[in-house]
């Protein structure tokens, strides 16, 4: 896979596919880590005197112009950021954008209006593709988060461009992730928690002959436990996966990895944060509660299997963090994360979240700006966007 420091930017019309996908609420953009990432190759690119043409999705529009998800918001932005002007189309292709980029001069930039107000772009329908690529002469990805997409501007485009690189966000993502998958420093261990083990079972296969240690939490804990006979009341369990959840154990045990499982909860009597809660050992956990977090043993055993870890991966929350009654879990392990001299990788919504609550942003290894595309590295799978830029012209 090419890098942009392998080509010669300068005078050429450069389309950046970024990943500005970012929360917003009510105007106000409340996370723009995706945009601060992608700032090394955008800036890169101007200093190389590259037309820099940058192009990103925002929500799910469905194919309809909708104003709420427009890009023009994320380009004021970004003019703060590159602290220089941003020019916006008013669509992603188009007689009107075709101008707009002959008419761009080196080193400045134009952003294309959201991708998915064209439903082609999903699709990753030819003519649209031919469209996009018309407007560049070297096409560079940086958009780590959406690169499990096969859409247009992720595939298609990047089939139909004479020059195509990664960008510094996407490069690093797959370093770090490498890094820690295909050559950890040992002991690795994972950490795996959110609601799901059927949204998680394809991670839990991947990684189990790459591990050392496997932690998981979260209501998926639920489901390990019950197939265990253990009573989890009425927490959120997937029945239809309990023989699942006991094979995986057996695979576990015959690969010879440890695998940690909560000892006692966070017990409520109800899903609300003012319910009645109490800490209960697993074996406890009344009739009509649900286990909403891990209790206080857990978290010490649950730490101490990170004490001499060289690796530490993790994904989703420990329990339903949202709500504070049942975040001390996971707090406590995104604190133990970022004190831990080891190399510590994080990726998904969620437990990127739990790590700024924890206020220890700054202390982990390296926060992914993927959730999806994350998920599916660590399920194993080549991401589309990124196989392609490996691809022969
Ligand atoms: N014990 C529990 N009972 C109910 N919900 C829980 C429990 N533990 C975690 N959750 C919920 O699981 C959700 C996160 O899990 P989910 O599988 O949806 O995403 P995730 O893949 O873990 O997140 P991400 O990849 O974004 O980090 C959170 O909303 C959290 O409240
Ligand atoms: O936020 C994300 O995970 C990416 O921007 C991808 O968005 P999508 O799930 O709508 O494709």
């Amino acid at each position: 896979m090419k890098t942009i420091r392998e080509l010669t930017l300068q005078g050429k019309r450069v389309l950046v596919r970024v990943d500005f996908n970012v929360p917003m609420d009510g105007g106000e953009i409340t996370d723009d880590i995706r945009m601060r990432e992608a700032l090394p190759t955008l800036q890169y690119i101007r200093e190389q005197q590259g037309r820099l043409i940058i192009c990103s999705h925002r929500g799910r529009p469905k194919g309809k112009r909708v104003e709420d998800l427009s890009m023009a918001p994320i380009g004021a932005h970004l003019e703060r950021l590159l602290d220089g002007p941003v020019a916006m189309a008013p669509d992603c292709v188009g007689e009107e954008v075709v101008g707009l980029v002959e008419r761009l001069e080196p080193g400045a930039v134009l952003m294309l209006e959201n991708l998915r107000f064209h439903e082609q772009e999903t699709k990753n329908e030819p003519e649209f593709c031919e469209q996009l690529a018309a407007l560049a002469d070297v096409y560079v990805n940086d958009a780590f988060a959406v690169s499990h997409r096969a859409h247009a501007s992720v595939v298609g485009v990047a089939q139909r461009v004479a020059e195509r690189a990664a960008g510094f966000l996407l490069s690093r993502e797959i370093d770090y992730f490498q890094q820690a998958m295909e050559h950890p420093i040992r002991p690795l261990v994972a950490i795996i928690g959110g609601a799901k083990v059927s949204s998680k079972l394809g991670v839990l296969q991947n990684i189990l002959p790459r591990v050392d240690r496997m932690i998981i939490g979260g209501a998926m804990a639920n489901t390990f436990l019950k197939s265990r006979g253990i009573g989890v009341g009425v927490s959120l369990v997937e029945d239809d996966l309990l023989d699942a959840a006991r094979d995986f154990m057996a695979q576990a045990e015959a690969a010879g990895v440890n695998l940690y499982l909560p000892v006692d909860v966070v017990a409520a009597e109800r899903f609300t944060a003012d319910a009645a809660v109490k800490n209960v050992t697993c074996l406890d956990i009344p009739d009509n509660w649900l286990a909403l977090d891990i209790g206080p043993a857990t978290v010490t055993y649950f730490v101490e299997a990170l004490a001499d870890a060289g690796t530490i991966v993790w994904n989703g929350p420990m329990g339903a963090f949202e709500m504070d009654p049942f975040a001390r879990g996971t707090m406590a392990l995104a604190r133990a994360i970022a004190a831990s001299p080891a190399l510590s990788i994080t990726g998904g919504g969620d437990s990127n979240a739990a790590i700024k609550k924890a206020g220890v942003a700054g202390d982990i290894g390296y926060m992914s700006t993927g959730g999806g595309a994350f998920l599916e590295m660590m399920e194993g799978k080549q991401l589309p966007g990124v196989a392609v830029l490996s691809e022969d012209s």
